[in-house]
């Protein structure tokens, strides 16, 4: 086994210093599009990063794990002057949701790749911080104060201007194929080999012009007010961008907090869904397994009695809060071992669910469905990309899943990922107006 890239680097130096600026993203009127970004409203952290100063690359599971537990157990930045009190990251990044995949468009981000870029503004507190990185070596710290300059006295004050970029979308999905595989999945689960199955679906998307990033990442953070926003780019440009409601893990030391998200209405049968039995069996298909894949990790785990109703802007979905105290020496990639992929994306019994996928899910998720976040020194917060698109150019190729059980009917299922389909295509400027 290859051992992970590092970019022949193991340390970086770092400088950092106060903007009077309000919006990280407003840095793209600057700086460009950003290489990435992260707006996560519940913990009121916002990032945008530049460039790149490293980045670590992964070919499969094992040495993503690897990655994770080095980031996440030393410091790789070495402050000059005054160090941030704290700061989200500040190496961002995710994985695939599976080994296997033939689609050449996910090639470019790798199995598993996390950055840590050039220039960093993010909120702490009521204002916002700038912070620089550069490889370790010599000159390396007159780089960083003049990097720090430029940003200083470049940065915009004001908010992100908005450019109008409604544009007029080409959507086409397989409904007959999607609708196959959602048969094919109820008839295994009534032989009894499968209890619940997340099928997903891509919807492709071509634009008149060229998708703007960045006014995508303002509509859908603007929009999607109790989801995380995020955007990850490969080394050729292309972004994997959504806003998902569901959190993986949020992990501090010894805390964990994450949760169950599973079962899904239109907003209008809102009062409903609690009392639907397909609902609750998807739902608790996902409790009981992260209890039990968590019990072995920690000391103390309290779940929530009963799910409450989560309401999205499309679409509410079923929710019940996990807190944990962890072992000793359990750590982000302990967690993203234990827990991914939660049978929210993937299944029950998890193995035999990720058999169905391959064999007739027909489709390389790519990023999609995985741990996605950032993680830094003994703190990480990762999400499940959910609600997401991989964008390039005038093409989007978009992705959507359901889960399901017993009982589950196709064209429901259909209709509840057209449901979660609107987060991304309004966003990419399409039904407006
Ligand atoms: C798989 C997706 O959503 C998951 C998260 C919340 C609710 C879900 C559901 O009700 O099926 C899914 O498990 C997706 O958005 O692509």
């Amino acid at each position: 086994m290859d051992a992970p890239v590092r970019a022949g680097q193991e340390r970086w130096v770092g400088g950092m210093l106060y903007l009077a600026a309000v919006d990280p993203l407003a840095g793209a009127e600057v700086l460009g599009e950003p290489s990435m970004y992260w707006d996560c409203p519940q913990t009121r952290e916002v990032v945008a990063g530049w460039g790149e100063a490293g980045a670590m690359e992964t070919g499969n599971a094992q040495e993503a794990r690897e990655v994770l537990r080095r980031l996440s157990s030393s410091a790789t930045v070495r402050w000059v002057g005054e160090a941030p009190a704290s700061l989200p990251g500040p190496w961002f990044g995710g994985m695939r949701f599976a080994a296997e995949g033939n689609d050449k468009g996910w090639g470019p981000f790798g199995f598993g790749r996390w950055t840590l870029p050039e220039r960093m503004v993010w909120r702490e507190g009521d204002r916002l911080a700038a912070a620089v990185f550069v490889p370790e070596g010599p000159g390396a710290e007159e780089q960083v104060r003049a990097l720090l300059v430029g940003i200083g006295a470049n940065f915009p004050a004001g908010p992100l201007p908005s450019r109008r970029t409604a544009q007029v979308l080409r959507v086409s999905s397989s409904r007959p194929e999607f609708e196959q595989s959602v048969e094919r999945a109820t008839e295994t689960i009534a032989r009894g080999r499968l209890q619940k199955v997340v099928l997903a679906r891509a919807v492709e998307i071509e634009g008149e012009r060229p998708f703007d990033a960045v006014q995508v990442l303002a509509r859908l953070r603007e929009q999607n007010p109790r989801c995380s926003t995020f955007l990850f780019r490969a080394p050729d440009g292309t972004a994997f961008l959504g806003a998902t409601p569901e959190t993986l893990c949020r992990w501090e030391g010894r805390e964990l907090h994450t949760e169950a998200l599973a079962g899904t209405a239109p907003v209008a049968q809102a009062q409903e869904l609690s009392g639907r039995d397909k609902e609750q069996r998807e739902h608790h298909a996902v409790v009981r397994y992260l209890l039990e894949v968590l019990g072995p990790l920690c000391e103390r785990i309290d779940a929530d009695d009963a799910p409450t109703l989560l309401p999205l802007k499309n679409m509410v979905h079923l929710r019940t809060g996990i807190r944990a105290r962890l072992r000793e020496g359990v750590g982000v990639a302990e967690l993203v071992a234990a827990m991914h992929p939660t049978p929210a994306v993937g299944g029950t019994p998890s193995a035999m669910a990720l058999a169905f996928l391959l064999e007739h899910e027909g489709l390389d998720r790519g990023w999609y469905a995985a741990p996605v976040g950032w993680v830094g020194p003994g703190r990480a917060h990762q999400v499940v990309a959910l609600r997401s698109a991989r964008v390039k150019g005038t093409t989007a190729r978009l992705f959507v899943g359901a889960g399901i059980v017993a009982g589950s009917k196709a064209e429901a299922e259909w209709r509840e990922t057209e449901l979660k389909s609107l987060t991304m295509v309004k966003a990419l400027g399409g039904l407006e107006g």
